[in-house]
């Protein structure tokens, strides 16, 4: 029994550490997942092309699948991805999500894509990838588009599908959510709270600003990608970083490119991606 499904990376409006509401929109990057379900009743994953990778999230993901839907199988799980890991950029929610419709697919099995993200939740808890759960990443990238939700209730109070251009800066080095001070995040709740109304009332790229400047104080990482991509585009740290996105007109992203390329790492140019996760 073999399934393969993809899922695409996501950019932050919201970090949910403060308040435990987030907003997240999905972009055009993406995680595949095979899975080949065999009777040995054992997981293994791989990541291709990094083996010292952490594989307990994807291994998770097949095991929740197979407790609900399954009859004790096991097998083999492997992701091949376009998304740096751990930079911001919602890798394990790509990952989970993409894990667990392959293994639904595998198993044939049937449910809804919200039901079935939830299931990668449970599965990011269960490895300690997570804080809140990621709710709102794992919706962003389950759905497309771009989602505001209640990380505490996993419940989705909102879904668009804007297409904007996107600019990514991603610095060479790595942050684990799981690391993130989050006594720190809790402190600025207050101006989380202000982020959580402007993204309820589609003011997006405001909400993406005043997000990104709380979240870089709290997680002392600089603000200065965001000071440049004002005030013609809107900027945030994604995540617990080191990614940032910005959206605004193609041009005036181009132009910013140039500035962000400047820095060590990686800039480059997507698009929001409206569809989400698919079965392959
Ligand atoms: N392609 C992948 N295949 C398998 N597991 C992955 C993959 N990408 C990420 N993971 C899992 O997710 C963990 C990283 O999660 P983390 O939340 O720190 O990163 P992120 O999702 O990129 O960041 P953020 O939540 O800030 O966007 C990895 O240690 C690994 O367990
Ligand atoms: O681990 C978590 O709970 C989270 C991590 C980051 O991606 C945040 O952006 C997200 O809102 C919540």
């Amino acid at each position: 029994m073999v399934g393969r499904a993809a899922a695409p990376a996501a950019g932050t409006v919201l970090n949910a550490l403060a308040n435990g509401y987030g907003s997240a929109f999905a972009i055009d990057a993406h995680t595949e997942a095979t899975v080949e379900l065999d009777g040995s009743g054992t997981v293994r994953g791989d990541v291709d092309g990094e083996p010292d990778a952490d594989t307990r999230l994807i291994e998770r993901c097949v095991e929740c699948c197979v407790e609900r839907f399954g009859d004790g199988e096991g097998g083999h799980v492997q992701t091949e991805s376009e998304i740096p890991m751990a930079s911001g950029l919602k890798s394990s929610s790509a990952a989970a999500n993409a894990a667990v419709l392959a293994t639904l697919d595998a198993l044939g099995a049937d449910i809804d894509r919200e039901a079935a993200c939830r299931i990668g939740v449970e599965a990011a808890r269960d490895a300690g990838v997570t804080v809140t759960g990621a709710f709102d990443d794992a919706s962003a990238s389950m759905l497309g588009g771009v989602t505001v939700t209640d990380n505490t209730e996993d419940e989705l109070l909102a879904r668009e599908e804007p297409g904007w251009d996107v600019l990514v800066y991603t610095p060479d080095e790595r942050g684990f959510s799981a690391d993130a001070d989050v006594s720190r995040c809790r402190r600025i709740a207050p101006m989380a709270d202000i982020v959580h109304e402007l993204a309820l009332e589609g003011e997006f790229r405001r909400a993406m600003c005043v997000n990104g400047f709380a979240f870089c104080a709290a997680l002392d990482r600089s603000a200065d990608p965001i000071v440049e991509a004002l005030p013609e585009a809107a900027a945030s740290l994604s995540g617990t970083g080191p990614s940032y996105t910005a959206v605004g007109d193609r041009d005036v992203l181009e132009a910013l490119s140039e500035t962000w390329s400047q820095r060590k790492g990686e800039t480059w140019l997507t698009t929001t991606q409206r569809t989400g996760a698919t079965i392959r």
